[in-house]
């Protein structure tokens, strides 16, 4: 409770002030508590009273009426009272006054508490955050608040008056605004973003919501917008987008953008009838690049390469970067294939031109798979994964140059996808076996110094498998780790019966990518050997050269161990590789095998010629002994013989067969061969 009365003692205010109100509590507590008249003409001998005789007698208050105030929703503000010296009862006059006093009372204090929630409310208007604008019926600006004018720069005496046209940057299409006043006018709240200015032309987002006022006769009055500064929120968006959709390498689209895009040019091809070509570009050589120059080399190799794309491609051709180094492109609206064809050669040419990274000039090139739209199918995942094919085959195809797809490339997919099944089969099966084809010296006497074996798939139906085709296939499926384990098994039971029929001769054995990179690979060895008593002085293991150029670390580590086993070592498929001599050099090779396909085309091709004299030639620098492979002609092994090669292989001299029918060979001597 709290009272006014200027007639009542300060003590007597100050001991009232704050009570809770409640029956007992004097009168006017009770009559604020229960919303009834109380009458106390003899307050010493009032119960509700009781608790304030003392009080009261102090104060000199004898008798006390209070009257509920009721405010316009029957809700009570207060009571009304009249205090008497003396024990007094009121008369029905007294009471008629009492209440319309309490009327009156209860108007003016109405009447405040409006006045105060105005207050309170144009006060949070002014200051309230966001930007407030008041206009009459007509549009003209009535009321702004602080924030209005602190992000606009008008005050209010500058835009009394106008319209909020003053803020329009004029960069939004009338119709848009047309529409926004179809719906204000029709009664509705309006909300949207729109492009305003400030007064000084700056501009800037803003999110408004604009709401009619309208009258006791539903007529709008007024219009009231509430708007908020946006910009920066904007801006913060369009970073996620950027990020979103972007690379922010190469500042080309991702691939989250491309198959949006890709979508979209579906729609229009179908409804236009036209034919797009989408191209799926793979560095050839960026893992090199990057590991040998550097991430920060291979980052503005990627920057070069799409400017490449976007110096050749027309600005309505699309490119995404979708991973490290794989590029999308879309040629929208082409002719046909030779036009494709053509653009994709340009492509090629302006990639491989040399690029200056630093001190180093690198020749990038790329492998290009193109899939025309709708011919080949015209979904994304589709088109996609024949891109992917079609860039597949031109990597297998020796890299740098383009492939379309072809109906034929999914059939291998799907045949490849059998064979990984049967395949998985085929160990438990028993469906593998070891072929081995001899190594000759071939510069004095011809004679068979080592065995190499080669697996063999003797499939149920397709007869024997070639393991140029199956053996990546193990490869990807991680099986070849058992398989060369078994072959390794083979070599080395098959080695020891040779040894006690007499015949010391090396056995060589192919190690597989997985393989080499197997932990357990050095116990594999050692327990073949132990288990077949076999001596790793007559175990040789051949390695490709590609495989030397994953992880040098590893490479070296695990070659020197392998040497420490007493095996030797044998570089496979030489020429094939990028290895550089001084990495060569720190390895612990003891043989190194000219890939066949040199060998092939002497004495036909002057510089596969070349090329080998030049092997041969620094691979006894290193201090390596030579093994050509895929000898067939007497030619070839002249030519060998006269650059001193010291071992050959080949069908010329022997093809590969099981031991059986190899063992003629360990019997005879073969001079006449060589002549
Ligand atoms: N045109 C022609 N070819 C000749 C001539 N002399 C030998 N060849 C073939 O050349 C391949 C030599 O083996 P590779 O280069 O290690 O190439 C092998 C090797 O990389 C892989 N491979 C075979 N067996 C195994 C194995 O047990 N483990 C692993 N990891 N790979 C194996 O499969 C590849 C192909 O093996 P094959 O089909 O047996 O093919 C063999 C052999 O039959 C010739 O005068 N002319």
């Amino acid at each position: 409770m709290s009272g006014a009365a200027p007639s009542l003692p300060a003590f007597y205010s100050d001991a009232v002030n704050g009570l809770a109100i409640g029956e007992g509590v004097g009168a006017c507590g009770t009559a604020a508590s229960t919303g009834e008249m109380v009458i106390s003409a003899d307050i010493q001998n009032d119960p509700c009273w009781a608790d304030f005789k003392e009080l009261t007698a102090k104060a000199g208050l004898a008798s006390c009426w209070s009257q509920p105030i009721f405010g316009s929703s029957h809700e009570i503000l207060g009571t009304f009272a009249i205090y008497h010296g003396y024990p007094h009862q009121p008369n029905n006059d007294h009471i008629a006054m009492m209440e319309q006093a309490s009327q009156l009372v209860s108007l003016a204090l109405e009447r405040k508490q409006v006045e105060g929630d105005l207050q309170k409310l144009s006060r949070a208007v002014e200051q309230s955050p966001t930007m407030v604008l008041i206009t009459d019926e007509r549009g003209k600006i009535e009321y702004v608040n602080e924030e209005f004018t602190d992000v606009t720069g008008y005050s209010l005496d500058e835009v009394r008056g106008k319209t909020p046209a003053i803020l329009n940057a004029g960069e939004t299409a009338p119709e848009f605004y047309k529409e926004m006043w179809d719906v204000i006018l029709e009664g509705h709240d309006w909300h949207g973003e729109i492009r305003n200015k400030t007064k000084s032309g700056q501009p800037y987002w803003s999110m408004l919501s604009i709401s009619p006022i309208l009258d006791e006769t539903h007529t709008i009055t007024h219009f009231i917008g509430v708007s908020e500064d946006i910009s920066a929120q904007k801006k913060t968006l369009e970073q996620i987008e950027q990020l979103a959709f972007y690379d922010p390498l190469t500042l080309l689209g991702n691939r989250r953008l491309f198959k949006e895009q890709l979508d979209i040019e579906l729609k229009k091809a179908k409804r236009n009838s036209t034919i797009f070509a989408l191209f799926y570009l793979d560095l050839d050589n960026f893992k090199q690049i990057n590991d040998t120059l550097g991430h920060d080399a291979g980052d503005r190799l990627l920057q070069a390469i799409a400017g490449r794309l976007k110096g050749t491609l027309r600005q309505s051709d699309l490119i995404a970067r979708i991973g490290g180094d794989e590029f999308i492109v879309l040629l929208a609206d082409v002719a046909g294939a030779a036009e494709v064809a053509s653009v994709a050669n340009k492509l090629l040419q302006a990639i491989s031109q040399p690029v200056l990274l630093g001190s180093s000039e690198v020749k990038a090139t790329v492998s290009l798979g193109i899939t025309m739209v709708p011919t080949d199918g015209d979904d994304w995942a589709v088109l996609m994964k024949n891109a992917d094919l079609a860039m597949y085959r031109a990597k297998h195809k020796g890299r740098n140059n383009f492939q379309f797809f072809t109906h034929e490339m999914n059939d291998e997919v799907v045949n490849r996808a059998s064979m990984e099944q049967e395949l998985r089969n085929a160990l438990n099966n028993k469906e593998f076996c070891v072929h081995y084809q001899p190594q000759w010296s071939i510069l004095k006497e011809l004679q068979p110094v080592c065995l190499e074996a080669l697996v063999r798939w003797n499939h149920p139906e397709r007869g024997q498998v070639s393991p140029a085709e199956f053996i990546p296939v193990a490869e990807d499926l991680g099986l070849i780790v058992e398989l060369g384990e078994w072959v390794l098994n083979e070599a080395c039971s098959q080695g020891r019966l040779l040894i006690d029929a007499g015949y010391s001769i090396r056995m060589a054995v192919n190690l597989s990518m997985r393989q080499f990179f197997d932990p357990e690979l050095l116990n594999k060895i050692k327990k073949a050997l132990e288990l077949h008593g076999f001596p790793a002085s007559l175990l040789e293991l051949e390695i490709t050269e590609s495989m030397i150029m994953e992880e040098v670390d590893v490479v070296v580590d695990t070659l020197h161990q392998l040497k420490l086993l007493g095996v030797s070592l044998s570089i496979d498929d030489f020429g094939t590789g990028y290895s550089s001599l001084s990495y060569l050099k720190r390895l612990p090779f003891d043989h190194l095998k000219v890939d066949g396909s040199f060998v092939r085309d002497i004495p036909q091709d002057k510089s596969d010629m070349e090329i080998t004299s030049a092997v041969i030639a620094m691979a006894h620098k290193l201090g390596l002994k030579v093994i050509a492979e895929g000898i067939e002609t007497h030619e070839q092994m002249a030519f060998l013989r006269e650059n001193g090669c010291e071992m050959g292989q080949g069908f010329l001299l022997a093809r590969p067969a099981p031991l059986d029918d190899i063992m003629k060979y360990l019997d005879v001597e073969m001079d006449s061969l060589g002549d």
